[in-house]
């Protein structure tokens, strides 16, 4: 199994705060990769030294061979790696058609360019791309729906359908059921599932463990910077560093 993504040695501070110590992980190509760990332990900085967001001190973060250190996150996504956020990134006052068209035209015409948004002849292509992106989230039944009335679950959707529009090799998922109702969370994992068995890879951090375990074959777990442990969702399950790293060896 060839790796996609591979972080090696990076540390980051901030100020005398070692957010990074020394990380290393591989991400396989074609799997769901989860990073875990306890809050504060760096989860949310090694995401960003990923997507170019931040530059970390020391270390490599390389993608598909190539090393991203340096380059821009716009770039960086271009090369292949989407990200969803912790909370959605879409205009609330849009409908779901119009968020969805945004990402298709951007990638279009390499950029988003609003002179074009109001030419029919300009979107023939677009809306029929944005139909197959909608249907495969269930959401072209609600294409005029402004999108700020929609449930977490339903912005997630459209979330993922805008990131999928990019051809991701790699989908990176911060936290994608925070603060989901539990119905929400099982169809979010039942989309992620689909969505892995199409062959995307993804690396997931994620607090929920329902969602960890339901989604992963591999686990990485951070905690004060440093991956402590590594291995397959059962290997992880049962390792007393785990335990310990989270809440002095509550279960996880
Ligand atoms: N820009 C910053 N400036 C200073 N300190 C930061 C910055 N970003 C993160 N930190 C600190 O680095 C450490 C790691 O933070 P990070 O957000 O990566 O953890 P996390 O694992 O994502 O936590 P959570 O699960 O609570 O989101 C924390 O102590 C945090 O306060």
């Amino acid at each position: 199994m060839s790796t996609l993504l591979e972080i090696s040695g990076v540390n980051k501070s901030f100020g005398g705060l070692q957010a990074l110590d020394d990380v290393n992980l591989k991400v396989n190509e074609g799997t769901v990769h989860a990073i875990i760990g306890p809050n504060g332990a760096g989860k949310s900085t090694l995401l960003n030294a990923i997507i170019g967001k931040l530059v970390p001190d020391t270390g490599s973060v390389m993608f598909n061979g190539q090393d991203m250190i340096g380059v821009q996150p716009h770039q960086i996504n271009q090369h292949g790696i989407s990200r969803v956020f912790q909370t959605p990134e879409i205009f609330g006052e849009l409908t779901i058609l119009e968020n969805m068209m945004i990402p298709l035209l951007a990638h279009r015409d390499g950029a988003f360019k609003p002179t074009l948004w109001a030419r029919s002849d300009a979107q023939a292509d677009i809306l029929e791309k944005a139909e197959h992106y909608l249907a495969d989230v269930n959401l072209w039944g609600k294409k005029d729906v402004h999108s700020a009335s929609l449930s977490r679950g339903d912005k997630r959707r459209l979330e993922l359908a805008m990131c999928l529009s990019q051809d991701p090799k790699l989908l990176l998922l911060d936290e994608p059921t925070a603060g989901m109702a539990r119905a929400d969370t099982n169809n979010t994992i039942d989309l992620l599932q689909t969505i892995a068995s199409r062959g995307i890879t993804m690396a997931i951090i994620e607090h929920d463990m329902h969602v960890v375990f339901s989604l992963s074959q591999r686990i990485s777990v951070l905690a004060q910077g440093h991956v402590i442990c590594e291995g397959m969702p059962e290997e992880i399950k049962t390792d007393p560093r785990v335990r310990e790293a989270y809440l002095g060896g509550a279960e996880v």
